[in-house]
């Protein structure tokens, strides 16, 4: 379970979050939605120990081992894919059958044929798929998924969600989207505007 009690996040006079309370209940999809600017990012970037609040508490289990797919690329142009899953792999000691997992996931995601491929030479699609399979190759129980199908075509989108459908069963997911995301993640759908967190 995570919980977070009266979340503020200010950036210099500007207040991005005022006062969010909610409880994540784990294996339980969340959907945010929000415009441009409105605080998303930057909630997941809380969620994920990247940003600190400025005040209020976060609560998350030490037991829960959380991945985190950023929206912007956090990739090296002159590195292949593939060295990309074993930085990832070796980051997170993965030892038996990692490179079979991480084979299937490319698979998955459509980009397994540009394996070999240094970064530099990928499409933006291409680059949001692989920071997709970097996030969901170690064992994991929550996924904070910051617009996940962005830069995609509707047939990219569908095998993105596709996998994390069958990758996320179980896992609580916390994703934020413009695309809406399909119903059969049953998501608890939020709207963040204005800094405040409603439910839909
Ligand atoms: N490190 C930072 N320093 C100062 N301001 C920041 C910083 N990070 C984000 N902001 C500001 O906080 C606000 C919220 O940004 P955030 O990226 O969280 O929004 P978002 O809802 O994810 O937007 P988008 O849908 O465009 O991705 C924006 O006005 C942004 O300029």
């Amino acid at each position: 379970m995570i919980v977070l009690q009266d979340l503020r996040k200010r950036y210099g006079g500007r207040e991005i979050l005022s006062g969010i309370t909610v409880t994540l209940e784990t294996g339980r999809v969340y959907a945010i939605a929000g415009p441009s600017g409105s605080g998303k990012t930057t909630l997941l970037q809380i969620l994920a120990g990247y940003e600190h609040p400025t005040s209020g508490a976060v609560q998350v289990s030490n037991t829960l081992r959380l991945e985190y797919a950023p929206q912007d690329f956090l990739l090296f142009s002159t590195l292949t894919v593939w060295h990309h899953m074993r930085l990832k792999a070796a980051a997170r000691r993965l030892q038996e059958r990692w490179e079979e997992r991480a084979h299937r996931l490319l698979a998955d995601l459509g980009i397994a044929n540009h394996c070999r491929a240094r970064v530099g030479m990928l499409s933006g699609g291409e680059r949001r798929r692989l920071q997709l399979a970097i996030a969901l190759l170690p064992p994991s129980d929550v996924l904070l998924l910051d617009e996940p199908t962005s830069n995609l075509d509707a047939m990219a989108s569908e095998q993105v969600w596709e996998t994390l459908a069958r990758e996320g069963a179980g896992k609580t997911m916390v994703i934020c989207s413009h695309a809406p995301i399909p119903s059969q993640f049953e998501p608890v759908r939020w709207q963040l505007r204005g800094g405040v967190l409603d439910v839909e």
